[in-house]
């Protein structure tokens, strides 16, 4: 088994269990009352490389990243500092995330949220809304075609933006036909936990125009954003290098700073 397959199939053993707790009537009622999903895609199609900032605890490669005692307040950094996007790790096993995390994170920020998880089906996209995101991964490698397209689609009817996640051209093609409008290149193999940095300038190319193109994973410093933004890059998406930083907000200003330069627009394809 991979570890993609490993990761996926502890999500469904906990989401079995919530399902036996909330029903999916419940998290129609709770997205109900909630104000609609903000519009991720305008924001991240503005001239500037966008940063989405990543609340991450943990990961299968890393092991323990930082002892994030209080998400909200790291989230509310990230936003101080000029992110267009906070994202959200709330899968448990590997991660060390939570709804609860996503919770905290929501009643403090007002800017979109991304629910980064591992999802499968539609339920976790109701509770995605249910929870206040805005945005949900999506990744090609983790779904059967006709999964990704019903998922794509019961995304976009709730107003929200799916970050497909692609990690080569083959993915990136499946992105495309099943309807993605925002396509996120990873650089790290999910097979070897690997980060091979030129995976998005390999990828990229096959993302058409009017799609979004995200950098995820590897993203040290406003360098390596100005050379995302070079090649193309809408938005880059960065965790541990945040996480990390003793001024995670400047550390995102910093970034924010280095993709709204001018003499970059003259470059970008
Ligand atoms: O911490 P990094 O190297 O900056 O990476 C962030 C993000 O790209 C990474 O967390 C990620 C990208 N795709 C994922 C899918 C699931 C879990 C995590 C991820």
């Amino acid at each position: 088994m991979s570890v993609l397959q490993s990761i996926v199939a502890g999500v469904r053993e906990d989401l079995a269990v919530r399902e036996q707790s909330t029903s999916m009537d419940a998290l129609k009622e709770r997205a109900a009352r909630l104000p609609s999903a903000i519009d991720a895609y305008q924001i991240l199609a503005r001239d500037e490389v966008a940063v989405i900032a990543e609340v991450k605890r943990s990961s299968p490669s890393k092991g323990d990243l930082a002892d994030i005692t209080d998400p909200a307040s790291l989230a509310t950094e990230y936003e101080a500092g000029g992110a267009s996007v906070i994202s959200v790790l709330t899968e448990q096993r590997r991660f060390g995330g939570s709804l609860s995390d996503l919770d905290a994170v929501r009643a403090k920020v007002d800017i979109p949220i991304l629910r980064k998880d591992f999802i499968v089906t539609p339920y976790q996209v109701w509770e995605a809304r249910a929870h206040g995101a805005d945005v949900v991964l999506l990744i090609v490698a983790a779904l059967e075609q006709m999964a990704l397209e019903g998922l794509i689609e019961r995304v976009h009817s709730l107003g929200m933006t799916a970050l497909v996640e692609v990690h080569d051209v083959e993915e990136t093609a499946r992105a495309v036909d099943a309807g993605a409008r925002v396509v996120g290149v990873n650089a790290r193999n999910l097979k070897t936990l690997e980060v091979d940095r030129h995976t998005f300038a390999r990828v990229a190319p096959a993302i058409p125009d009017g799609i979004l193109r995200v950098a995820e994973s590897g993203i040290r410093d406003s360098h390596d954003v100005v050379e995302y933004a070079r090649l193309g890059a809408d938005a880059v998406l960065v965790g541990e290098a945040l996480v990390k930083d003793r001024d995670p907000r400047t550390a995102v200003a910093e970034m924010v700073a280095a993709g709204a330069h001018p003499a970059l627009r003259s470059v970008r394809p």
